[in-house]
């Protein structure tokens, strides 16, 4: 395959060359690696639907091989920004500067007309998605040990406390979940999506359809009352470490009634002191029992009702290595998203409506009527930075319905 790749170091030389609209700020961020549209086409051969390796709600992803020999992942949003082409490369410059060996490394982008393309390093191993919880639909045959596991685990978190605490500004994710979670040939996890939320413009549909798709990973407070800190991510990873240890998705309504939802199910459990019985069988029993009861006991401290009580990232990480004894620790019960309250995510062009039956028991103290929500609150610890998404909160009585609309 053919291939190019300009990267000017000049931003003014690469815009005259390839006639886009790039003023003197713009041409003051210096550091985004540009990629034309023609290097990426080439790439991709023409983005050949047989180098389509995914398809997310930003847009589709293709395979490539860059100029530089190096194979990449392309992701094509499937809108123009919203914001200018400079709040953009910000953003770009931003993200592509973050490094860890638990987040995927950003090269660069493709601003050229209404083009907005994303070039990350590839990840060849697929995402925890479509591998361990990938059921009978998985894509590989990697068997997944408890070592692996715990490894993965210990990464995730690592790559979570980065974002959360090392990173200034912080950055909230809002989307950690098993599709997110790629994983490279050495099976080192890699967290993939960070920062993507400000760069999406108010009329895509996406980041209101994921907040109903994800639901299973989705903090209460986020839910009900827009309320997004790095608590909701906490609650997030705390969900998807459970699904590690005990190999399976969060929400499987194929299952006998009670053990259709998986929080709800390690709650019960741990309530009996039953907790181990939840590891996966496919580990045919070959694992440390101490640690994965740890690691179950670590999600449910993650998932708290009160977003306070969870733990930070970095004290995850200490729990789950065995620094931070979690055996004294009191655990509350987990928060879910109600059964009564049908959310619905409203964006501009299009009213995507949650399953009803992706709910479940709550601890949660919702408000009894629409006035009184919470909306002071509304993204207070919002370091990933304001978007437009709209909540249309639906209230069902016995015979009316009142809705009330949020602004995150
Ligand atoms: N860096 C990468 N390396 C390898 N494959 C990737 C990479 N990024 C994305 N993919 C593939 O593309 C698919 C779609 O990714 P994308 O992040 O767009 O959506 P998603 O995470 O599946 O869903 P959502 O957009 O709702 O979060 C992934 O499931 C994965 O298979």
């Amino acid at each position: 395959m053919t291939c190019f790749s300009y990267l000017f170091s000049r931003k003014e030389d690469f815009a005259r060359k390839h006639g886009f609209d790039i003023d003197d700020e713009v041409c003051g961020i210096h550091d985004v690696k540009l990629y034309t549209y023609k290097e990426l086409r080439i790439a991709t051969e023409e983005f050949s639907p047989d180098n389509k390796i995914g398809e997310g709600g930003f847009g589709s992803v293709f395979k490539g091989r860059l100029k530089d020999g190096k194979i990449a992942a392309i992701k094509v949003l499937s809108a123009e920004s919203r914001q200018g082409l400079k709040e953009f490369l910000t953003e770009i410059d931003v993200i592509s500067k973050i490094e860890h060996e638990n987040l995927v490394q950003l090269y660069g982008c493709c601003v050229e007309g209404n083009h907005r393309i994303l070039v990350y390093n590839y990840l060849e191993n697929n995402s925890l998605a479509q591998t361990l919880l990938g059921g009978r639909q998985r894509c590989s045959n990697i068997q997944f040990s408890w070592r692996m596991r715990f490894n993965i685990c210990v990464g995730v978190a690592r790559g979570l406390a980065f974002l959360h605490e090392e990173v200034r500004p912080h950055i909230v994710h809002r989307d950690i979940k098993a599709s997110n979670i790629l994983l490279g040939k050495d099976l080192i996890p890699k967290i993939s999506d960070f920062g993507l939320a400000k760069l999406i413009p108010s009329n895509m549909t996406h980041i209101s359809t994921r907040v109903a798709g994800t639901i299973g990973y989705l903090a209460p407070e986020y839910a009900i009352r827009g309320q997004l800190t790095r608590k909701a991510d906490i609650y997030g990873f705390g969900v998807l470490l459970i699904e590690i240890v005990c190999g399976r998705g969060n929400t499987n309504t194929r299952l006998p009634v009670g053990e259709q939802y998986l929080l709800e199910r390690t709650w019960d459990l741990y309530e009996r002191r039953e907790l181990v019985g939840l590891v996966d069988t496919a580990l045919n029993g070959e694992f440390d029992a101490e640690e994965a009861c740890r690691f179950l006991k670590v999600g449910l401290l993650c998932t708290q009702d009160s977003p306070k009580l969870r733990p930070s990232m970095s004290t995850v990480v200490k729990m789950l290595i065995g620094e931070v004894n979690v055996n004294d620790l009191k655990i509350t019960m987990p928060g879910f998203i109600t059964d009564f309250m049908d959310l619905k995510v409203k964006g501009p062009q299009k009213t995507t409506k949650a399953p009803a039956k992706n709910l479940i028991e709550s601890s949660y103290n919702l408000p009894s009527s629409p006035d009184q929500l919470d909306t002071s609150t509304l993204s207070s610890e919002t370091s990933a930075g304001p978007t437009a998404t709209t909540f249309t909160l639906t209230y069902e009585y016995d015979q009316s319905i009142e809705t009330k609309e949020l602004s995150v």
